[in-house]
């Protein structure tokens, strides 16, 4: 018998299961991989494939939420074949991309989930070539807006002779975050990451390829897990994607969530996200004189003020500007489809009122 709460399982998801579910035999899972229709699941019986309910997923399918790795899942347990998912549960977090589909003749902009119910967000940048803090103000906003706590880490500290310029640079625009300066090589900053490392609690990473992200879960697995890619450090272009799609559980009892969607993750932000990321910024812009400010040439402007005495950069200015107009645009894509969905939601709810087990 599997343990679901060492896989993350919690009275959040327990409490969304009604009693007629539980009547019909319906038993929570988490999704542990997502290969087109097929799903690999791990319940109390252990871990199984399983199928969409067909009847209830395969309806109005546009408007059905889907699972994705790391979701929890109603199912009907089949101990001799592919089980039977029902319904997923309510996401505690989620990561999310916007999918641009072309669907009969229509542009659409849809919502893909590429990982669900993690805790921390390991914001990674390496040290050496990679290093872009606007890069890592994208993240912090794209990781705020998922609901997990953020992280950051500078990998490859080894390959760097001086990086308290570029750690002092990454403090200025995450104001109060945790940042880690780490080497899988020698270990440095590797025992400062154990506060992280609770049973049960789920990770999942953000940042390009090649930053050192196998090589990270393998140091903290204590065995190779991840195939290591090897690219040569001055190529930027000897990328390698990993085509699998993942959660698994290190020896320590932590899960990882490791999914090819994570790495193409666009920015879908929110202006929550924004104003957590920019908060000098935000705070600046209220202190304008006019409420409705451009910070281009009314008086008494707050922003103009700071940019010309120096305290706000150009160029944190405009890295904000340009996720402001990306979050706008993907905000009224994402409420108009969000209303949408809701409304024949709520609609298949009526007409499955009766759906029989
Ligand atoms: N110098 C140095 N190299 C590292 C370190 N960690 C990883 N590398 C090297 O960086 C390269 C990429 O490492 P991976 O762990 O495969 O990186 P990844 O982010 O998982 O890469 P993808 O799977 O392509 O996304 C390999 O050549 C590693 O040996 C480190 O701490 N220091
Ligand atoms: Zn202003």
């Amino acid at each position: 018998m599997i343990n679901l709460t060492d896989y993350g399982y919690n009275d959040i998801y327990e409490r969304q299961i009604t009693e007629e579910e539980k009547g019909a035999g319906l038993q929570p899972a988490r999704v542990l991989s997502v290969q087109k229709e097929t799903y690999q699941l791990i319940s109390s019986a252990g871990e199984n494939n399983a199928k969409l309910k067909g009847s209830i997923f395969y309806q109005d399918s546009k408007y059905q939420t889907y699972p994705a790795v790391g979701d929890f899942v109603l199912i009907k347990p089949n101990p001799i074949g592919d089980d039977v998912i029902y319904r997923v549960l309510e996401r505690r977090t989620s990561f999310s991309r916007l999918n641009p589909t072309l669907r009969n003749n229509v542009t659409s902009a849809s919502e893909q989930i590429v990982a669900a119910n993690f805790d921390y967000v390991f914001i990674m940048a390496s040290l050496n070539y990679d290093f872009n803090v606007r890069r890592i103000e994208r993240y912090l906003t794209t990781a705020w807006q998922s609901g997990g706590s953020p992280v950051i880490l500078l990998t490859k500290a080894d390959l760097c002779e001086d990086y308290s310029d570029m750690v002092a640079e990454i403090e200025s625009v995450a104001p109060g975050m945790e940042i880690h300066v780490i080497s899988t090589y020698t270990g440095l900053g590797m025992d400062a990451l154990n506060k992280y490392m609770k049973p049960a609690a789920t990770l999942v990473f953000l940042g390009s390829s090649g930053i050192g992200k196998s090589s990270l879960v393998n140091a903290l697995a204590g065995e190779e897990l991840m195939k290591v890619n090897i690219i040569r450090e001055d190529d930027s272009k000897g990328h390698h994607t990993t085509t699998y799609r993942q959660l698994f559980k290190l020896n320590n009892g932590v899960l990882i969530i490791d999914t090819p969607g994570m790495r193409e993750l666009g920015i879908w932000a929110a202006d929550e996200g924004i104003g957590e990321t920019f908060s000098d910024i935000e705070e600046l812009a209220s202190q304008c004189k006019f409420n409705d400010c451009s910070h281009t040439r009314e008086p008494g402007c707050a922003i103009k003020a700071a940019l010309e005495d120096g305290t706000l950069t150009q160029e944190r200015f405009k890295s904000y500007i340009k996720l402001r107009k990306e979050a706008q645009h993907s905000a009224n894509k994402a409420a108009y489809l969000k209303a949408k969905t809701q409304f024949f939601k709520n609609a298949a709810k009526n007409q499955h009122a009766s759906r029989k087990y």
